[in-house]
């Protein structure tokens, strides 16, 4: 089946609602530079809560075909839970995605599989597709290999949900964020391609084949491609390279039509 590439980008905690919107009104216009496809090619921003409001204000007055994300979400629906986000609240303001188990969040807010597993069911209560970040850390790597740590996230983030919706699962090895170390292409196909044979095994053929799984760790403009040419990788998760308008577009230039 085929699944529509997802170019991702996650703001983290950069860009305040002004630069938010400044950067954009500067990325629709690359894109249209770039003569982009979105029905071939879906282009996702993740920027932080407090822009979440303005960007979907200027996306809705300008007709922008970007689609909007967040970085996470409460596991709660509502109540006394000072500082959460109710997914609930992200739908309103019409946010598609959610970031789910990123491993800054992991790392830096203890968010372990239990957590990861609640909200994701959270996004599913609400119609919001989460996006589930699995990846090894350096030692994971060293001591269980590749595909070990990633295939035990993306299960336990399933387990136990009465329904499954769509979800999309971004394979980013911790090692590779923000380090410019980045995996292999053929490395990172052989994970994703890893992550898919669980999710069938666990959840059924037809669940893994309409299933996204996105690479993620330093992707830029210059390296996307040889990610994007695999058929086992549907997208990019991108990090630092998202907050550039120029190197954002020509990474979703890469989209696999084109890259093929
Ligand atoms: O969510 C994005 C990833 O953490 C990748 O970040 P990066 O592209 O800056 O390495």
């Amino acid at each position: 089946m085929a699944r529509i590439p997802l170019i991702a980008g996650n703001w983290k905690m950069n860009l305040d609602h002004q630069q938010a919107i400044a950067l954009v009104q500067k990325l629709s216009w690359t894109l249209r530079d770039a003569a982009h496809d979105y029905k071939s090619c879906e282009v996702v921003v993740f920027p932080p809560f407090t822009d979440i409001r303005s960007v979907q204000t200027l996306m809705d007055a300008d007709k922008l075909e970007l689609g909007l994300g967040a970085q996470d979400l409460s596991k709660f629906d509502s109540g006394a839970y000072t500082g959460e986000v109710s997914g609930a609240f992200l739908k309103k303001l019409e946010v598609k995605y959610v970031l789910i188990g990123h491993s800054e969040r992991r790392q830096y807010h203890n968010e372990g599989d239990e957590t990861v597993q609640a909200k994701t069911a959270a996004a599913f209560r609400h119609g919001i597709v989460p996006v589930i970040c699995v990846g090894e850390t350096l030692e994971e790597l060293e001591n269980e290999g590749q595909s070990a740590v990633p295939v035990r996230q993306t299960l336990a983030a399933l387990a136990g949900h009465d329904k499954i919706g769509d979800f999309v699962i971004a394979y980013e090895p911790v090692w590779a964020i923000g380090t410019g170390k980045v995996a292999t292409p053929e490395e990172a196909a052989a994970v994703c391609g890893k992550i898919r044979e669980a999710i069938s095994a666990e959840h059924g053929p037809e669940i893994a084949d309409a299933t996204r799984i996105l690479y993620g760790g330093s992707v830029k403009a210059n390296n996307v491609a040889g990610f994007l040419r695999s058929s086992e990788v549907d997208g990019v998760l991108v990090g630092g390279a998202s907050l550039d308008a120029e190197e954002f577009s020509g990474i979703a230039r890469f989209q696999k039509h084109i890259a093929l």
